[in-house]
């Protein structure tokens, strides 16, 4: 189900606030909204403690002290129940059971805190009490970090608990008391935990959908990227490419006094071929040379391009005129061996391919474009001798490579 979803965006329309994602993006926000929740756990248990510090010690200076003991006795358990969950929040592998411990220890507090006032005599101590049932009331809903659900079941339940022990063994519960703490305190408790959930929610959803757009964009950019340097017919690296690597071998292979290849691979008679089979077909036959020409670039630094039409450019860095004459003898072999059916080529009818094989090692004052200019010339002869052949550009004694106007 995508964000786009109407299901989905329904959480986030005023006014019909479920607090419930679709099945698969609840389950992503709960895993989300677990995390956050430890997190902020981790730190807010400190504060918890302080207040539940301040709080004891205030009701303790306060209560009459026929009270005290029983009260700190009963009181003690609701600090021992945040160190607990305080403790089990600084153990990663237990974050996912967070909504567990942290949804059970603030049921007990709750339970603790209600049960109290029915336990203890005198007014002023019942009173002092039901503060602690506000407190208690106030940290589950905005501080521990469950959701709304598990915060209300904890809350009501752990009331409950608290109310039927007091009623049970103690001596129940003024009502006239707990509604103006504890139910009022509850209620507003809920408001403002379902208004954060909410808000939480939207956040969540509104990242997720930054996020999702982020991706789609980037993954654009690398489609892009891609297509500009690669041939959309034959998936090879186009001429751009090409041009690129030609310039960082040449110079590379310049530094390092190395030699540097380039073949240019041309389809005999592929004019004759596109008006016999038609051009659809000629594209598939390109494809196919393509697929097989690529086996012969698999070493870093070696590049095969579609240098235009039906012309193919393979360069390899680093081999010398012996490799270079038995790679090109290699690809005329292997192009025949695909026994593409060329009625049209007169010799063998089937589809073959011409070789321009040029090897140099940059010296100062030469050019890649130089290079370039000598594989088409070996080109030529390759055709001039019949096609389905190759040949090595021999440069005539005394001609030299140099610069052209754009400096390549
Ligand atoms: N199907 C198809 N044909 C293409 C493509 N690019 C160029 N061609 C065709 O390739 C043919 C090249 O023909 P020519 O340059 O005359 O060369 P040739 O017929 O192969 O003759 P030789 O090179 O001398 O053997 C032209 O008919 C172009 O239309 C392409 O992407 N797809």
């Amino acid at each position: 189900m995508s964000d786009t979803d109407p299901r989905s965006r329904r959480v986030v329309v005023p006014g019909v606030r479920w607090l419930r994602f679709p099945r698969r993006l609840e389950t992503e926000y709960r895993e989300y909204q677990c995390r956050e929740a430890v997190e902020g756990f981790r730190v807010n248990a400190f504060y918890i403690l302080l207040l539940y510090l301040l709080l004891i010690t205030g009701i303790y200076a306060l209560a009459p002290e026929a009270v005290r003991g029983r009260w700190l006795a009963t009181y003690i358990w609701v600090g021992v129940i945040v160190l607990v969950a305080g403790g089990l929040a600084q153990v990663s592998a237990l974050n996912r059971y967070f909504p567990w411990y942290a949804g059970l220890g603030s049921f007990l507090a709750v339970a603790v805190s209600m049960a109290i006032p029915g336990f203890i005599d005198g007014s002023v101590s019942v009173q002092l009490a039901h503060v602690s049932v506000i407190y208690a009331l106030v940290i589950v809903y905005a501080m521990v970090g469950l959701r709304f659900p598990v915060a209300v079941a904890a809350c009501w339940g752990g009331g409950l608990l608290g109310w039927w022990l007091s009623e049970r063994f103690g001596h129940g519960v003024d009502w006239q008391v707990a509604h103006r703490t504890y139910t009022g305190v509850s209620l507003l408790g809920m408001f403002l935990c379902y208004t954060s959930e909410v808000r939480d929610r939207q956040l969540f959803f509104n990242q997720r959908q930054l996020l999702r757009q982020q991706q789609r964009t980037q993954a654009l950019a690398e489609r892009l990227h891609r297509l500009s340097r690669e041939d959309s017919l034959t998936g090879l690296a186009n001429r751009r490419s090409f041009d690129e690597a030609l310039d960082r071998e040449w110079r590379r292979c310049q530094r390092e006094q190395q030699p540097l290849t380039i073949m240019l691979v041309d389809v005999d008679c592929f004019k004759a071929y596109n008006d016999h089979y038609g051009h659809l077909q000629g594209d598939r036959c390109l494809q196919q040379l393509s697929s097989e020409l690529r086996r012969y670039g698999r070493r870093g630094g070696d590049v095969v391009a579609r240098f235009g039409g039906e012309e193919f450019v393979l360069l390899y860095p680093g081999i010398a005129d012996t490799e270079a004459q038995q790679l090109a003898s290699r690809i005329c072999r292997s192009i025949r061996a695909l026994a593409m059916p060329h009625s049209c080529n007169p010799d063998t009818g089937e589809v073959t391919v011409s070789v321009g094989v040029a090897v140099l090692t940059p010296g100062p004052k030469q050019t890649a474009r130089a290079l370039l200019d000598a594989a088409d010339r070996a080109l030529y002869q390759a055709k001039q001798s019949g096609r389905d052949t190759w040949r090595l550009y021999e440069p005539p004694p005394r001609v030299r490579l140099v610069k052209d106007d754009k400096g390549l």
